[in-house]
């Protein structure tokens, strides 16, 4: 089957005359398969931005090959862009326009009509804000409302750079729900995004970048699951007696942290039964590693948002 993306070996690099040369993207190759939703994660500076603007053909790369929908993006292709939808960033809407207004005005560009401007209010849920003009509207439904004009072409591609940044988690969440629906559609889905949940809770699979390079690609289980990384389960501490806490850890890493009694366990099943049968599951939390852990061990940093 015909890629939905296929991107091999790409290199952009700039040169600033303070910086000096930045190897923004450094040999970057990736597939996306058609109905694919994928992610591309990585830390401010990562490559993220410049990687999806070569693709979506907005910037040409220094060498490397892209292959969108089978084509070039580069030059720019009105057929090819006709079947791909780019996010906008918010600050990019048409002053002293209403939401409803905006999306007419991108519904033309697409030959859609005003029907379809419609449709999409509704399906982004801004159908009572139409008459609204968008720098009224809240960080949340801008957000909706830029997504509504990236889908208002029908597009068979979308392209979001970070949808849910600077929302609360409710605002967040029901994003969520309408990216979910887009890729459930049957449209091929890009994303990139500062927020690990987000990207595990939604993406089939994800890239992580770093300094201009992939540092790894797999879906969020494949990825956690080669950490190997052992389940961390915690109880109150002072339900047991050293004698019991030896017998329970058996040879695992057992500390004692903040009145808790952490255990790092490689047997999560064999653990609990032993704490259960010692009656000591008060205060139980149980941690499997996450994609955050992954992003740790990758990147070598934390996250910070
Ligand atoms: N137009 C430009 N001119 C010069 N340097 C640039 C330009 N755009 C990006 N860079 C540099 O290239 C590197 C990669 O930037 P890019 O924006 O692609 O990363 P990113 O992963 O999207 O980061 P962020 O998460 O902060 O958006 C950074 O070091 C950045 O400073």
């Amino acid at each position: 089957m015909e890629a939905a993306i296929e991107v091999t070996d790409l290199r952009k690099t700039y040169s600033g005359r303070k910086t000096g040369k930045i190897r923004a993207v450094d040999g970057v190759s990736f597939r996306v398969e058609p109905g694919e939703f994928f992610g591309i994660l990585g830390p401010n500076g990562a490559g993220k931005t410049t990687t999806l603007e070569i693709v979506e053909g907005l910037r040409k790369p220094d060498s490397g090959e892209v292959r969108l929908l089978g084509r070039s993006p580069w030059p720019h292709s009105p057929e090819l862009a006709g079947r791909m939808g780019v996010q906008l960033q918010s600050s990019a809407f048409f002053e002293f326009l209403s939401a409803r207004e905006q999306l007419d005005t991108f519904a033309k560009l697409y030959g859609a009509g005003p029907e379809r401007s419609a449709e999409m209010l509704d399906i982004v849920g801004l159908g009572d804000f139409a008459n609204v003009r968008a720098e009224k509207l809240s960080g949340g439904q801008k957000q909706r409302l830029s997504i509504a004009c990236s889908l208002v072409g029908d597009p068979e591609l979308v392209f979001l750079d970070e949808p849910t940044a600077a929302l609360d988690p409710q605002a967040r969440r029901n994003l969520w729900d309408l990216i979910r629906r887009i890729n459930d559609e049957g449209r091929t889905v890009v994303l990139t995004t500062h927020y690990m949940e987000e990207a595990e809770a939604l993406c089939d699979r994800v890239a992580i970048m770093d300094a201009g390079k992939i540092r790894t690609i797999g879906t969020p289980a494949e990825l956690i699951g080669e950490l190997d990384a052992p389940t961390r389960i915690a109880v109150a501490a002072g339900q047991l007696d050293s004698d019991q806490v030896t017998a329970i850890a058996a040879g695992e890493t057992v500390r004692e942290d903040e009145g808790q009694l952490v255990f790092e366990t490689r047997d999560p099943q064999k653990l609990l039964t032993a704490l259960a049968a010692d009656g000591a599951l008060q205060g139980l939390s149980v941690r499997t590693a996450s994609l955050e852990d992954v992003f740790l061990e990758v990147t070598g940093r934390e996250w910070r948002e």
